[in-house]
Parts: C-alpha cells; sequence; structure tokens
C-alpha cells in the first residue's frame, strides 16, 4: 500500500517537462516507509530522460518534508509512453532523421543518438534508408555482414552496440550502386518496417537519404511518424535546404520535433580556442523550433564512424559525445511530452 502522506507530497513534485505531478502522470510506482526512510521508484517516461537529476533532487526535497522522514531512497525504473496507436506492432516511436543537403551529418547523427538511446536503457532500432548511399553499417562497423532471414521469413536485424538495425548496404554486394524508381523504393522501404523482425521497441530512428524525395513520402504513407529531427549544419547554404525539408515533413504532416545544428564550431584541440567556422547558431533562424543540440565538429565523431564504433560509445566525455548524447535525451524528452497529450489522467 502506497504511503498516503508521501504520495501527498509527491502531487507537490511536477515533471519538469511534462508541467504535471508525478502522481497524476502514474509514475510513481511505489512509495512506502520502512521505520523513518521513505522509498520511492518513480517510472520516467523514458530511461533517456534529460532531467532526471532534477526529478531526482525535487522528490527528495518534497519527501524529507513529510512529518517523520529522516531518509529517502529513490530509485528509477521507466516505462517509455507511446502515441494511442503503434506505428508498428511492438515499435512505439518512429522518429525520421532528415537533411536537406548531403554530407551535413545526418547519418552521424542517426547513429550516435540511437546508440546513446540504448547506452540509456531504450530498445532501440535503426533502419538505414538512405538506400542511395547507406552508410548506418559502415558506422556500426558491420559492413560485411549480411542480413538473414528468421523461421517467419523476416528479415533479421543485425545486433551491434546495443541495438539493432538494419542497412540496404547489408542486403547488396558491397560497392553496387542502387538504381531504383520510386515504386521500387516505396517496397524497400514499406519492407524494411513491415517485413522485418524488429521486436518491441521504443524507439526505431530512420536515417533518411537527404533532400526531398520518394523515401521520405514512403515513410510517411507507410507509418505514423512520431516526428521528425532535421539535421543542418549553420551557414545559409544548408539552411536553405534545410528549411525545405522541414516543409515537406509538415505537408506529410509530420510533427518537427526539432533541429540538430552540427558541425556548429569547432575548438581547436591544442589552444582550446573556439573557431564558429560555418557560423554557429543559424539553425536558430528555421523558425523557432527547438534547437536539440549544437555539435561540435570533432575529429573522433568520423575516427570513430570509420572504426565502427559511434563516438558516444568510444569517447562517451569528448565534446561532440557529450552534444550527441544530450540531443538523444531532448529527442526522448520531446517525444514524451508529445505522447502526454494521449496519456489519461490518474
Ligand atoms: N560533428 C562532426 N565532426 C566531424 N566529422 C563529422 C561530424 N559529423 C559528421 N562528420 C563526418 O562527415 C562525413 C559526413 O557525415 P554523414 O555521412 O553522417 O553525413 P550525411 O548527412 O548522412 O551524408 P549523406 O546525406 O551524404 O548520407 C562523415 O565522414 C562523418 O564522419
Amino acid at each position: 500500500m502506497p504511503d498516503a502522506a508521501l504520495l501527498a507530497a509527491l502531487r507537490t513534485v511536477n515533471d519538469p517537462e511534462l508541467h504535471r505531478d508525478l502522481v497524476s502522470l502514474g509514475m510513481i510506482e511505489r512509495a512506502e516507509r520502512v521505520g523513518g526512510v521513505a522509498d520511492v521508484k518513480v517510472n520516467l517516461t523514458t530511461p533517456a530522460c534529460p532531467l532526471k537529476a532534477t526529478i531526482e533532487a525535487d522528490v527528495r526535497r518534497a519527501v524529507m518534508n513529510v512529518e517523520g522522514v529522516e531518509d529517502v531512497r529513490v530509485e528509477f525504473g521507466s516505462q517509455v509512453r507511446m502515441p494511442s496507436t503503434p506505428p508498428l506492432p511492438g515499435v512505439k516511436h518512429v522518429v525520421a532523421i532528415g537533411s536537406g543537403k548531403g554530407g551535413v551529418g545526418k547519418s552521424s547523427v542517426a547513429a550516435n543518438v540511437a546508440a546513446a538511446l540504448a547506452r540509456d536503457g531504450a530498445a532501440v532500432g535503426l533502419l538505414d534508408a538512405d538506400v542511395y548511399g547507406p552508410s548506418v553499417a559502415h558506422m556500426m562497423g558491420a559492413s560485411a555482414e549480411r542480413v538473414t532471414a528468421t523461421e517467419e521469413r523476416k528479415m533479421r536485424p543485425i545486433e551491434r552496440h546495443g541495438l539493432k538495425f538494419l542497412s540496404m548496404a547489408n542486403l547488396m554486394p558491397a560497392g553496387q550502386a542502387l538504381v531504383w524508381r520510386g515504386p521500387m523504393l516505396h517496397s524497400a522501404v514499406n519492407q524494411f518496417l513491415k517485413d522485418a523482425a524488429w521486436g518491441n521497441l521504443d524507439y526505431l530512428i530512420v536515417d533518411l537519404p537527404p533532400g526531398t524525395g520518394d523515401v521520405q513520402l514512403s515513410l510517411a504513407q507507410t507509418v505514423t511518424i512520431s516526428g521528425a529531427v532535421i539535421v543542418t549544419t549553420p551557414q545559409e547554404v544548408a539552411l536553405i535546404d534545410a528549411s525545405r525539408a522541414i516543409d515537406m515533413f509538415k505537408k506529410a504532416s509530420v510533427p518537427i520535433l526539432g533541429v540538430v545544428e552540427n558541425m556548429s564550431y569547432f575548438v581547436a584541440p591544442d589552444t582550446g580556442r573556439v573557431y564558429d567556422i560555418f557560423g554557429r547558431g543559424g539553425a536558430v533562424r528555421l523558425g523557432g523550433y527547438p534547437i536539440l543540440g549544437e555539435i561540435p565538429l570533432d575529429m573522433e565523431v568520423r575516427q570513430d564512424a570509420d572504426a565502427g564504433t559511434p563516438a558516444v560509445l568510444s569517447h562517451p566525455e569528448s565534446p561532440a559525445s557529450l552534444a550527441l548524447t544530450s540531443v538523444a535525451r531532448n529527442l526522448a524528452g520531446r517525444l514524451s511530452v508529445q505522447a502526454l497529450e494521449t496519456l489519461p489522467m490518474v
């Protein structure tokens, strides 16, 4: 039985992003007392919660104010909330990572965000839908792997670095170019989504080709996408194309979850001096979308990708990795806020 006085105290603690109290959000799994020690278990709406430390401090403060409480133990669990209808059976969120221009680091962001979410404890899939230039397999250190079939004759995603992924690169002989037209691309995207044994996933991250084309439309027509993340570099020429990509998603009724400014700045390793090579902060001009993060230019991002392990796992403390981790958590936070709109009151 939960302790009434503890619950009353916890009703005064709001989730800082969801702006509702933890009890009415159904986040308190346990609130008990053993002698003077309060034992509280909070179920976060994502294991990649960006504000876990704040919630813990707020819970402690509120519970310590309850009469008779001398100490408090806070445990965290998590359960990712999903929209009222899942996009695919067993999959809670499909998130598209798009860009206007090629080469801005979209695949790097997709691979690192997926790896960071998985490291935080989420069940993550990564679909390389950049069929013309699939690079996810390379970045995951698995370009030589071949996709096999399950007993139900579904594609079995490859497992690496704590997540599952599928890429055209693992279906075709290495180095071959893909010359497909719209209908074939549509059926490939469809199969990657529906004829693959993804299992239960909190987040399926989809790395799209750059620009505004058939693959993007096919994805939007095949599943309900929770939202899109737009990756851009800060300079004007990239921003013009990024706003076209935003416009396309809006026309396809896909919400924009936020923008990532990649190659935002460079910190010289020898002097520590910061250079805004492409004009840091340019992404703000895209029109008020949340900036999920600014990622510096960092040699390790490229070196780690070429060595087959995302930088957030190889060099988790580097400035670029910390920025990428915070993009992943901000994204997870945005999805929780969005899912709340369909949450019943408790
Ligand atoms: N922040 C960064 N610092 C250093 N190198 C980076 C950074 N982000 C990406 N890169 C490197 O830039 C190159 C292009 O990145 P990536 O392949 O992720 O771009 P992309 O936008 O997906 O490209 P395309 O659209 O052509 O597939 C890669 O070599 C990658 O390692």
